[in-house]
């Protein structure tokens, strides 16, 4: 579905600097239904990876295809929910979920029926018209992905959107998102500086490495599957199998942070 191919981007340097290689020669392809997560240490390019695919940036070098035609920009296809979501916070749960629509023109019974079908997935059924300051951060982020989803994209882009919240209500949402994703059958692309979180997603992880920017290990994980088949996420994150493979992630990451200091 999504085609990256031999992309690479500099960013211009300023007077006194040379041009920043941000990434050099990616290749990666997300499949329909696929979850890819991306971890790596700080300035490795995962933003900037992500920005390529929401269509906000050009590559200098490479192409990046949806369903095979190249992107050229932002489009409905693609919905990007950050940390700080930008929602508005005077407006209500049902009027922020349905606010992507309205600008899209859709009349005011079609989007709030669209609006209304998310708020149960979302767990948000009982505030449908609690104003958005008044809710909790965990519940004002379920709102942020609430709205990316009813616009109904191919693709949900994910940066960092759980570095906010609380442990518990990370690990919370973290469920949510996958049964959103198992229902939805989305395919999603998630930044996270969390190796448990990543693991516990993705269908796919790549790890890539700073200066500059590329992927250096794929891995495909069985372990979101394993949560949605009925284990319960505790046991699946304490298993000796997803023990093992975080040590081997955490190594790889180690190894390059100690590169850079
Ligand atoms: N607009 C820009 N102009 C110049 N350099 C940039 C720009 N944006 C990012 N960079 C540089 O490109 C590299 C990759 O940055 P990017 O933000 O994509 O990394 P990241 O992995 O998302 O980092 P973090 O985890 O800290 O958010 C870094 O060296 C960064 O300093």
């Amino acid at each position: 579905m999504l085609e990256i191919r031999r992309v690479s981007v500099f960013y211009p340097g300023g007077d006194r600097t040379d041009a920043v290689e941000a990434l050099r020669n990616i290749d990666l392809d997300i499949g329909e239904g696929e979850f890819v997560v991306a971890l790596g240490a700080s300035g490795c390019g995962k933003s900037t990876l992500m920005n390529l695919i929401a269509g906000f940036l050009a590559p200098s070098f490479g192409q990046l295809r949806l369903d095979g035609a190249p992107i050229a920009g932002p489009g409905r296809d693609r919905a990007v929910v950050f940390q700080k979501h930008a929602l508005m916070p005077w407006l209500n749960v049902i009027d922020n979920l349905a606010f992507g629509l309205k600008l899209q023109g859709v009349g005011r019974a079609e989007r709030y029926t669209v609006a209304r079908r998310f708020l149960g997935l979302l767990g948000l059924e009982d505030f449908e018209t609690s104003p958005v300051y008044m809710l909790s951060g965990g519940m004002q982020q379920r709102v942020g992905i609430g709205r990316a989803l009813t616009a109904d994209p191919r693709i949900l882009l994910m940066d960092e959107p759980l570095g906010a919240l609380d442990a518990l209500t990370r690990e919370r949402a973290q469920e949510l998102i996958l049964r959103i994703w198992q229902s939805q059958n989305k395919s999603v692309f998630l930044i996270t500086h969390s190796v448990e979180e990543a693991l516990f997603m993705g269908t796919k992880l790549i790890v890539m490495s700073p200066r500059p920017g590329r992927i250096t290990h794929r891995f495909d994980l069985p372990f979101s599957r394993r949560f949605l088949a009925g284990e319960s996420a505790r046991e699946v994150k304490a298993s000796p199998e997803f023990i093992a493979m975080r040590e081997t992630v955490l190594g790889i990451i180690f190894a390059d942070e100690e590169q850079a200091a």
